[in-house]
């Protein structure tokens, strides 16, 4: 289980300007469940998921990862968290078994075990034949597997996933998503950002929405239907966030100029 209370985290900007990256975020992630971080661009999403990745501390506030504090038990609460960042972060140098075999011992784990663990994500994630390749060249599907490999090696039973099927075709966003539930199924506690809201509403059991370094609206996705009645999930996020339901006009076409 994940919890957060009354996050906040200040950078320095451009010129010496405070930017409150995140005011105050709270919510619990429990287990067994699919928590659905959503907010625009800039609303402190991956700001909040950095800080309980132990990678940033907070200003102010406090997050625990099955009841260990990210900050004063860094490394422990780090063993019970599994991440696929956005970024992916791949070494293009190194194979995919290497990325994998060295986040498994990252954590601790060796030998016959480990390789064992290669194994079997090697063959459920379908990774199979890029098990022994170099990261450079790897298409985004290949460079998610990776990923999502490295973050399940020590079996954790937390799982942070950014855009998992950014960049992902039709049938491998599908596998994702079947792959998602059956980390929810197994008991574990799942945080998804996503900006794709019918993934978001096919997959959440609950949302916590994010919109300028706030949690704006939490449930699951019916109770925010019928708080802001509205159908539409993207309708739902955009009022739930301050933001224009309507479509911006485009610009006007200027109209062909008769050749002269
Ligand atoms: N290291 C940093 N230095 C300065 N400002 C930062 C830093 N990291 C984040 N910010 C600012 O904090 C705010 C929140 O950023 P964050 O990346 O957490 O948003 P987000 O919700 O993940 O957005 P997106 O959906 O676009 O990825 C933004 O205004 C961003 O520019």
């Amino acid at each position: 289980m994940i919890e957060v209370e009354a996050l906040a985290k200040r950078f320095k900007g451009p010129g010496g300007r405070v930017v409150e990256a995140v005011r105050e975020v709270g919510f619990t992630a429990r287990d067994g469940r699919i928590t659905g971080l959503i907010g625009p661009n800039g609303a402190g999403k991956t700001t909040t998921l950095r800080i309980l990745c132990g990678l940033m501390k907070p200003d102010a506030g406090r997050a625990t990862i099955d009841g260990l504090d990210v900050v004063a038990e860094t490394r422990a609460a780090q063993a019970r968290l599994g991440v696929l960042p956005d970024n992916r972060g791949l070494y293009p140098r190194l194979t995919a078994r290497e990325h994998v075999r060295y986040f498994g011992r990252l954590h601790g784990l060796k030998g016959a075990e480990l390789e064992r663990r290669i194994g079997v994500l090697a063959e459920r994630l379908g990774m199979d034949d890029v098990l022994d390749r170099r990261a450079k060249g790897f298409s985004k599907g290949q460079t998610l597997k990776v990923a999502l490999a490295r973050a399940l090696v020590h079996e954790p039973p937390n799982l942070l996933l950014d855009e998992p099927t950014n960049g992902l075709d039709i049938a491998s966003s599908r596998a994702m998503r079947e792959l998602i539930r059956g980390f929810r199924d197994q008991g574990r506690c799942v945080v998804f950002c996503s900006h794709i809201m019918s993934e978001v509403a096919a997959l959440c059991d609950h949302l916590v929405v994010i919109a300028d370094g706030r949690v704006v609206a939490e449930g699951a996705v019916d109770e925010l239907r019928a708080r802001t009645g509205l159908q539409d999930l993207e309708e739902v996020f955009l009022s739930l966030t301050g933001q224009s339901l309507d479509a911006p006009t485009p610009p006007a076409v200027a109209p062909a100029t008769a050749a002269s």
